[in-house]
C-alpha cells in the first residue's frame, strides 16, 4: 500500500479552497438546475443511490475524484481483490471478495488460488444448512433441530444477527435463531430458558477460538447440554464450530468434522460471507444464501470495473470526505426505512468504527486530519421521534444515509406509502429547511400573536442544508441486501485508502482486554486491591465490599 498523506495531494489543496469559496453553498441552489438528480445518482440493477442532496457542485465532485485518483485508489483496489498482503500490520491479504466470487476466476494467496478451499467449505456448507433446513439433522434423541443458537461476538456476531434480521421474511418458519454474544450470564441464561437441549444446535463462531466471551458462553451452554444429554458424544450432533482455529476447536471437544473453517485473509467483520455465514444458510436456505453472495459479487465488480465518477461506493466514500473532511461532521447516522434492517447500523458501526477508527498513518505517524466518523442510527420512522430533533436543529451537522425498499413483505394497507412519504419527507426538509419569513407567514395564518409570533417563530425555523444519501432498492432480498452490504464495505476501504491508514486490524480493541485480564483474579478474594490507580483501586474494593 502506498503511504501518500492525503492532505498533502494537489486535489486537497483545491478542495481546501472549495470549502472556503462554496462555504455558503446551498443544496437547494444547486436543484435550479434541473438535471441535478440524473448527474448525481446512480443506478446498479435494483438499487438507486441519490446524493444530489449534499453539499457538493461540479468543481467539488471532480476535486474529489482527483483525490481517490492522486491516494492511488485503482491500484489499491486491485491490490485488495487480487490478494496482495494489504492489511501490513498483521501481514495478511483481505480477501472478503473471494468468499462471493462467483465467477470462480482463480484468486491467489503466496501464489495458491484460494478459490477451490472456498468452494469446499461452501459445499460442506451446503450439506449441512440443507439438513437443518430440510428438517433431516436430528438431536440426539431423533428429534429435528428446531434452534439455532449462535455463540460469537462482534464480527462473529454482529453480521449473522443483521442478515438473519433483514431476512426474517425468507425465514424457514420451524426454526427459530437466538444470538448470544455477551459475556454477561444474563444473556446465555435468557436464551437457555427459551430452548430445549434436545432440539437445539449451538454454533460457536469465533476466528480465533479464543474471545474470552465466547469461549465462556460455549462452555456454559457446553455444560448446561451435557446435565441434560449426560453423554459427551451427544455433542457432536448439537454443536459445530465456525473458525480458522482447529486445534482450540478440537481442544473444546468438537469434533472437527464438525467444524467450519475460514482464513486468516477474512477479517472478523467482514466474515458473514464465509463459514460465519451458516447459521444465516440454515435459517434462509442455501440457496438464499448464494443469492446473498451474488448480490455482493454484483457490487464488487461494479466497484472493481467502474469509473470512478459512475462508482457507488467510491461516490459515497468520497462525499463522506467531504462532509468529514472539509464539512467538519464528526459522525454519520445510517437511517433503514425498513424494521428488517434494524440491525443495520449497528452491524455497520462496528464495520466503519473498528475498520477506520485509526490515528495512525500507514508509515506510523499520527495523522492531521480526521478519520473515520461515527456511525449510529436506528430505523425510521422511530428515529424521527427520538434524535431527529438534533439533525434537524442541532448544532452538529450529521450527515445520513437513508435506505428504504419500494416494496414491503408486508403490504398492510396504507402502511407502506405513510413509511415511503416520511422517508422522502425527511430528505427534502433536511435539505430546504424552513425559513423565518415562512414562520412567520404560517403562525399569522393560525391566528397567532404577533408577540407569540416573535416569542416562539425562530424555535421553529429549520435552517436546513443538512446533507444526506437516499439509497432505494426495489424490495430487501437477499440479493439486494448482498449489494448493499458490499457496498458500504467498499465505501469504508475507499475511505481507508484515502485517509492513509489500516483499515483491516483492529489493534484498539487489545488493551481493554489485556488489562481485564490482569484485573479478573484481583476479583477473586477479599483481600484490598492496591495495584492501579487510585480511581481503578478505589472502584474494585468498592465493588468488593458491596458484593458481600
Ligand atoms: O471471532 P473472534 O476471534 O471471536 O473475534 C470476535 C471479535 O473480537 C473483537 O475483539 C474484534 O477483534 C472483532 O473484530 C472480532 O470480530
Amino acid at each position: 500500500m502506498n503511504t501518500i498523506n492525503p492532505s498533502t495531494t494537489p486535489a486537497w489543496g483545491r478542495l481546501v479552497s472549495l470549502q472556503e469559496k462554496y462555504k455558503h453553498l446551498s443544496i437547494k441552489s444547486l436543484f435550479e438546475k434541473s438535471e441535478r438528480f440524473e448527474r448525481y445518482s446512480l443506478q446498479l440493477e435494483d438499487l438507486l443511490v441519490d446524493y444530489s442532496k449534499n453539499r457538493v457542485n461540479g468543481e467539488i465532485f471532480s476535486a474529489l475524484m482527483d483525490l481517490a485518483r492522486e491516494t492511488e485508489l485503482h491500484q489499491a483496489i486491485e491490490s485488495m481483490f487480487s490478494g496482495v498482503a494489504i492489511n501490513q500490520t498483521e501481514n495478511r491479504a483481505v480477501l472478503h471478495t473471494a468468499l462471493r466470487n462467483r465467477s470462480n476466476h482463480p484468486v491467489y494467496v503466496d501464489g495458491k488460488d484460494v478459490m477451490p478451499e472456498i468452494n469446499s467449505v461452501l459445499t460442506q456448507m451446503k450439506g449441512f444448512a440443507d439438513q437443518i433446513h430440510g428438517g433431516t439433522w436430528l438431536g440426539y434423541t431423533g428429534k429435528p433441530i428446531k434452534s439455532l443458537v449462535n455463540i460469537g461476538i462482534g464480527g462473529s456476531d454482529l453480521g449473522p444477527v443483521m442478515v438473519t434480521e433483514a431476512l426474517k421474511p425468507f425465514q424457514n418458519p420451524n426454526l427459530e435463531i437466538f444470538f448470544v454474544s455477551n459475556v454477561d450470564g444474563t444473556h446465555i441464561a435468557e436464551t437457555l430458558k427459551k430452548v430445549d437441549p434436545e432440539t437445539t444446535l449451538f454454533f460457536i463462531a469465533s476466528k480465533t477460538f479464543t474471545t474470552q466471551e465466547t469461549m465462556t458462553n460455549a462452555h456454559t451452554a457446553r455444560s448446561w447440554f451435557l446435565e441434560q444429554a449426560k453423554d459427551e458424544s451427544a455433542v457432536a450432533k448439537h454443536f459445530v464450530a465456525l473458525s480458522t482455529n482447529s486445534k482450540a476447536v478440537a481442544a473444546f471437544g468438537i469434533d472437527t468434522k464438525n467444524m467450519f473453517a475460514f482464513w486468516d485473509w477474512v477479517g472478523g467483520r467482514y466474515s458473514l460471507w464465509s463459514a460465519i455465514g451458516l447459521p444465516i444458510a440454515c435459517v434462509i436456505g442455501f440457496d438464499k444464501f448464494e443469492q446473498l453472495l451474488s448480490g455482493a459479487y454484483s457490487m464488487d465488480e461494479h466497484f472493481r470495473h467502474s469509473t470512478f465518477e459512475r462508482n457507488i461506493p467510491v461516490v459515497l466514500a468520497m462525499i463522506g470526505i467531504w462532509n468529514t473532511n472539509f464539512l467538519g461532521a464528526a459522525s454519520e447516522a445510517i437511517l433503514p426505512y425498513d424494521q428488517y434492517l434494524h440491525r443495520f447500523a449497528a452491524y455497520f458501526q462496528q464495520g466503519n468504527m473498528e475498520s477506520n477508527g485509526k490515528y495512525v498513518t500507514r508509515q506510523g505517524d499520527k495523522v492531521n486530519y480526521s478519520t473515520g466518523p461515527i456511525i449510529w442510527g436506528e430505523p425510521g420512522t422511530n428515529g424521527q421521534h427520538a434524535f431527529y430533533q438534533l439533525i434537524h436543529q442541532g448544532t452538529h451537522l450529521i450527515p445520513c444515509d437513508f435506505i428504504a425498499p419500494a416494496i414491503s413483505h408486508n403490504p398492510i394497507g396504507d402502511h407502506h406509502q405513510k413509511l415511503l412519504s416520511n422517508f422522502f419527507a425527511q430528505t427534502e426538509a433536511l435539505m430546504k429547511g424552513k425559513p423565518l419569513d415562512e414562520v412567520h407567514a404560517e403562525m399569522r395564518k393560525a391566528g397567532k400573536s404577533e408577540s407569540e409570533i416573535d416569542q416562539v417563530a425562530p424555535h421553529r425555523v429549520f435552517e436546513g442544508n443538512r446533507p444526506t444519501n437516499s439509497i432505494l432498492v426495489k424490495k430487501i432480498t437477499p440479493y439486494t441486501l448482498g449489494q448493499l452490504i458490499a457496498m458500504y464495505e467498499h465505501k469504508i476501504f475507499v475511505q481507508g485508502v484515502v485517509w492513509n491508514i489500516f483499515s483491516f486490524d483492529q489493534w484498539g480493541v487489545e488493551l481493554g482486554k489485556v488489562l481485564a485480564n490482569g484485573i479478573l483474579p484481583e476479583l477473586a478474594g477479599e483481600e484490598e486491591v492496591t495495584s492501579h490507580d487510585s480511581s481503578t483501586n478505589g472502584l474494585i474494593n468498592a465493588y468488593k465490599a458491596m458484593r458481600k
